[in-house]
């Protein structure tokens, strides 16, 4: 990696990630160095940015090329449950406003507390709304073999990840090493055999998935 490129910073350490929700998707195929990378997004994330580790959700997937499609159904899952429970607090504040116009109105000898909502409005107390990813990290590590199966894999993973943000509205990082041998994904994820372990790109992705989901594009 060029020393330019490892003095780049995807985003400012100011931008205030306490308030975002966001995936980490990875294969489960050279587990050790994927391990890694996901430990370096979570790790700037949390302590650079300050998103909290609660709402970091991560997902393991099979490989590489599982990437695109849990992606995809998890950001559909977490936007469609976020309706559902605007849906339930909406029909839940209607109850309790019925309730309470329909209420007979408290006396002069009433004991001075204000008349308390009546649990007829039978919604629950709403729970901490979940909100839909603000942002999702793909993170798999691929490694040419003996046949073109890597070059097919790369080239649908990189599009289908493309897609799933642009489909979804949700900023997805591309974290997925395509390498040609063991040591350039190991220098990729900082497990260098030699005394240079090389840059963990994991870190540089947790910064870009903080800075596009404060975007707010
Ligand atoms: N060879 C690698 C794979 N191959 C597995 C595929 O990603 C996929 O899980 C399988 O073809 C079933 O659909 N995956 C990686 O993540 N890394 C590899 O090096
Ligand atoms: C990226 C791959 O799928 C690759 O590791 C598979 O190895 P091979 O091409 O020797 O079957």
């Amino acid at each position: 990696m060029t020393d330019f490129a490892k003095g780049l910073k995807a985003s400012d350490a100011t931008i205030d990630g306490s308030n975002l929700r966001i995936l980490i998707v990875h294969g489960r195929w050279n587990a050790a160095i994927v391990d890694a990378l996901v430990t370096g997004a979570k790790d700037t994330m949390t302590q650079r940015y300050g998103v909290q580790s609660q709402n970091i959700i991560v997902q393991s997937v099979p490989g590489a090329y599982e990437l695109p499609f849990a992606a995809q159904r998890l950001i559909q899952q977490s936007q469609q449950r976020s309706q559902d429970l605007i849906a339930n607090v909406t029909d839940s504040m209607a109850n309790l406003m019925d309730d309470l116009m329909s209420s007979p109105k408290p006396t002069a000898t009433t004991t001075g507390s204000a008349a308390t909502p009546s649990s007829s409005s039978g919604g629950a107390a709403p729970r901490k709304l979940q909100g839909p990813f603000d942002a999702v990290i793909c993170i798999g590590v691929l490694i040419k073999g003996s046949t073109m199966h890597f070059e097919y894999i790369c080239e649908a993973v990189s599009h289908g990840i493309t897609r799933v943000g642009l489909d979804t509205g949700v900023p997805v990082i591309f974290g997925v090493l395509t390498c040609l041998d063991d040591d350039q994904a190991l220098e990729r994820a900082a497990l260098g055999k030699g005394a240079d372990k090389g840059h963990n790109h994991g870190e540089d992705w947790g910064a870009a998935a903080v800075e596009m989901a404060t975007l707010k594009l």
